[in-house]
């Protein structure tokens, strides 16, 4: 090897100059165009000793390296990921080939190589796969096939279950011990979201304990308990307003409330058992990943932005994470005394009664018809013009304005949207999202253990009430982007933020609905996910 590198020939380019820094590889050619380039370690999933065979000279002759003759040569290749030219630009594979005459060499390189990688981030290593055959037109198992090589070749262990019912993963993550899902570096979806809501609920199900949303001052159950009551107006410690309560969670003993009451019970521990989500230290949950297969794919088009299975692969091999806020969905027990608890879900991307919920549970009976039977069904239910007697009450929160105005000076990871419908400019919510990591960074204290983040977000949260005939009660934590409604429900919607965005859709006569929903993408409601 010579001060400072080593030369190799690397295919299609012909003799450069090997060295490795601290975050890569770079590469001068000796020849010209002697364009320097530069590897990154962490753009580098996989690096492999090749059997001895031709290396490609520049403009990729096939028959001479600089004037020489082509000559086989021990090989080793290096497999990294980067942004096609095309737009929207997915992430696609790309391979370097190194040869030279010596084999003890190249497997010098490769070692010393494997050691970089190996040193790079926290990588996954043994995941549980989850393949739903039936998603989007049947695309899953074909999705999977594609790439399933990509997870071979960077050595990642994956036990693949092809779904056969809807409930097959929820029941298989439900019945791992937590040593077995302690050994998973974490669990993917291939299939749409509504598979990887299934598998959020099967892993946060039985084991993720935190404590209900907050029930509503003047709340029918309320009533009944005084102290419980009393808690509520003194900080509702018996469950806290937190905008991203799915995530928090809170230590100690939060409660005297016992099973008479809806909020806790004494036999539903509040404690914090497991790292929160939201945890920048080991989540022992592990990571949830998804490979876009479905209909409309709303998670991975809100988060990275594509809608490719590749891209989404490589991501994942290489460990690059977001963290997302999750909604809790608690239906509370028919009556104040009854012994059973509520019933508890979770959501990634939305929640909805009415219209929304209708032509979801409506599509369900239509899924041979592919993507297309979000229209159909939309259509029916939207024809049968059905509106709903509800009561809904949220917690505003005072001092969001701010957090988005201060947000709107800063222009990294986030960028305003130009808005022709005269509503406030939007923050647009993109990866490094400052709205985010400022959300995110307030609710950890020195120690980085999550803190209680309704504390610092909304500190005064007051009840506000509507009450009247609906047209559809919907709920979104992201903003379920999808091919037809680009924007998505909530188009300002931020990934981690803590924030829930509700939207309540009042009755009123089909024309103006319709023009409403023609007029404004945030009440185009035939995508997404119940
Ligand atoms: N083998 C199966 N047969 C029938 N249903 C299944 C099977 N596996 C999973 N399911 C259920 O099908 C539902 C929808 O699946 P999924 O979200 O993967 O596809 P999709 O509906 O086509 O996509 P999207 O949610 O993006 O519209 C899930 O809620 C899941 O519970």
């Amino acid at each position: 090897m010579q001060d400072g590198g080593e030369v190799l020939f690397l295919d299609g380019v012909g003799e450069v100059v090997v060295s490795i820094g601290r975050s890569g590889l770079s590469l001068q050619p000796l020849h010209p165009p002697k364009l320097d380039s530069k590897i990154k370690f962490s753009d580098v999933y996989a690096v492999e000793l090749l059997d001895k065979g031709l290396i490609c000279g520049p403009w990729n002759t096939r028959t001479a390296i600089q004037g020489k003759k082509n000559i086989e040569m021990h090989r080793f290749v290096v497999h990294g990921i980067t942004r096609t030219r095309k737009r929207p630009s997915p992430w696609v594979h790309c391979e370097y080939i190194f040869g030279h005459k010596d084999l003890k060499t190249c497997k010098n390189w490769f070692e010393r190589l494997m050691a970089c990688i190996n040193n790079e981030g926290d990588r996954p290593k043994n995941l549980m796969v989850f393949v739903h055959p039936l998603c989007g037109k049947g695309r899953g198992v074909k999705n999977w096939e594609i790439v399933a090589p990509l997870f071979d070749r960077a050595k990642i262990k994956t036990k693949v279950i092809v779904t056969n019912r809807a409930g097959h993963a929820y029941d298989t993550l439900v019945s791992l011990s937590d040593i077995e899902l302690k050994a998973l570096d974490g669990v993917v979806a291939v299939g749409g979201d509504g598979l990887y809501n299934e598998i959020l609920n099967g892993i946060l199900s039985s084991r993720y304990k935190a404590s209900y949303p907050p029930t509503p001052e003047g709340f029918g159950y309320f009533g009944s308990n005084e102290n419980c009551e009393e808690q509520t107006r003194n900080g509702l410690n018996c469950s806290m307003p937190t905008p991203d309560s799915a995530n928090t969670m809170f230590p100690g003993n939060s409660t005297k409330c016992d099973d008479h009451e809806p909020l806790l019970s004494t036999s539903q521990p509040t404690g914090l058992e497991i790292p929160s989500l939201n945890s920048s230290k080991e989540p022992c949950i592990g990571d949830l990943g998804i490979i876009p297969s479905g209909s409309t794919d709303a998670i991975v088009l809100s988060t990275i932005g594509e809608r490719d299975p590749v891209s989404s692969a490589l991501l994942i091999i290489l460990g690059r994470r977001m963290l997302l806020d999750i909604a809790q969905v608690v239906r509370w027990k028919s009556s104040p005394t009854a012994e059973v608890l509520p019933t508890v879900r979770y959501a990634a991307s939305s929640a909805g009664y009415g219209f929304y919920g209708e032509v979801i549970r409506e599509s369900e009976n239509y899924r041979w018809m592919g993507p297309a039977r979000y229209d159909f069904s939309g259509t029916v239910v939207f024809l049968k013009h059905r509106s709903y007697e509800a009561k809904v009450a949220f917690l505003e929160t005072p001092n969001t304005n701010p957090l988005t105005a201060s947000a709107e000076d800063d222009v990294t990871g986030a960028q305003p949207l130009q808005s022709c419908q005269r509503r406030p400019r939007k923050i647009i919510c993109r990866t490094n999202c400052f709205v985010c990591k400022e959300a995110s960074t307030s609710g950890q204290n020195s120690e980085g253990e999550v803190a209680d983040s309704s504390r610092t977000i909304c500190e005064n949260p007051k009840w506000v009430w509507s009450k009247g005939r609906f047209l559809s009660v919907g709920a979104a934590v992201i903003s379920c982007r999808n091919e037809r409604a680009p924007d998505g429900l909530v188009a300002d919607a931020h990934l981690s933020d803590g924030f829930l965005h509700l939207l309540l859709i009042r009755d009123c006569p089909l024309p103006l609905y319709l023009w409403r929903t023609m007029a404004d993408p945030l009440v185009r409601l035939m995508h997404g996910e119940s």
